[in-house]
């Protein structure tokens, strides 16, 4: 039997009903899309969303109760795949007896990849003693020492459970441009879990978003902003929705006086006389957000289906 060439495979994850049940119900259920792979993927969603539990999936930590998960193109649970990815969540796996030098000669000595040369230049680059014990660091040198161990395995998949959560503002810039620049360098795939909005527009090309345990929006940043429009106009004397808006999807909308506002996933030009403006992507996710009722937005490139393709 031949091995799959797993390095060509354009997705660097597919879910499809990928569901975990807990005792106390469904953390994330019936979950299907597709993360190409080179991209770099803002995961986000309220507390409580199934963030976690799909970042312990990818990772094994977490068993599926239903679906599956694959990995550049391989199940999860495949001996080759362990060696594709690095994990780095909120609390940093790092032994605080070790020196900084001893953390990267034990990062060389479990990787078969290893560059040394590139974690060495992460930990330079802040200044971090070699000497100097993991126990004794700040909690900025130690993440800094966590991405230089997460890069150094030279994986084809980062993932991330807010990383830098607890970094001051500067050392999270500093953090975020280390991590743009060295995932740019070798075509890393990076998914990436985070509350700061802000910091995933400005880092992210991709953007899964789940919420109540399933996917609500997912696909290029670019491509959901401008699916997307912010109108304001006179509101209807009967309070229904103006009929201007019929083809579009009404997201969330609000009156105030004889003003009408809504956020609108668009079908095409928006008719009508209506102040059209172009929303930033944290109206947009938190209009989602707060409706939940509306329909999950997939671009093409992460809809994933793959039953109906085997059926093909
Ligand atoms: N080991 C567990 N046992 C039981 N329930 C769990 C377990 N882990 C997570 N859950 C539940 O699953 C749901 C999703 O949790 P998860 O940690 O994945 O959310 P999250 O999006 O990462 O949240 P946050 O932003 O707060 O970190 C929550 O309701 C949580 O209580």
């Amino acid at each position: 039997m031949t091995t799959p060439d797993t390095t060509r495979s354009p997705w660097a994850l597919e879910a499809q009903g990928l569901g975990k049940k807990y005792r106390r119900g469904w953390a994330l259920q019936d979950c299907s899309f597709r993360l190409p792979a080179g991209r770099i993927c803002g995961l986000v969603g309220p507390n409580g969303a199934g963030k976690s539990t799909l970042l312990g999936l990818a990772t094994r930590l977490v068993e599926a109760t239903t679906g599956e998960l694959r990995v550049f193109g391989v199940p999860v649970d495949s001996p080759d795949v362990m060696p594709r990815y690095a994990y780095l969540g909120q609390e940093k796996a790092l032994f605080k007896r070790f020196t900084v030098a001893e953390t990267l000669r034990m990062g060389q000595e479990l990787n078969p990849h290893w560059d040394q040369a590139a974690a060495e230049r992460i930990v330079r680059a802040g200044d971090v003693p070699s000497h100097a014990r993991i126990g004794t660091l700040s909690g900025g040198q130690r993440t800094r020492v966590a991405f230089a161990l997460a890069f150094g395995k030279r994986p084809d998949l980062l993932l991330l459970d807010e990383p830098m959560a607890d970094l001051d503002p500067l050392a999270r810039n500093e953090m975020s441009g280390l991590l743009m620049a060295e995932a740019a360098e070798r075509g890393t795939t990076v998914l990436m879990s985070s509350h700061m909005l802000t910091e995933l527009e400005d880092m992210c090309d991709y953007l899964l978003v789940i919420s109540g345990g399933r996917v609500r929006m997912a696909g290029e940043t670019e491509e959901l902003l401008s699916l997307h429009k912010l109108v304001t106009g006179a509101r209807e004397e009967s309070g229904e929705l103006p009929a201007g808006l019929a083809p579009h999807t009404v997201i969330e909308n609000r009156t105030s006086g004889r003003q009408f506002t809504a956020m609108l996933r668009t079908e095409g030009p928006v008719y009508g006389d209506w102040q059209s403006m172009e929303p930033t992507l944290e109206e947009i996710l938190l209009a989602y957000l707060r409706s939940p009722g509306t329909p999950p937005l997939l671009t093409p490139s992460a809809q994933c289906d793959r039953r109906a393709e085997r059926a093909a």
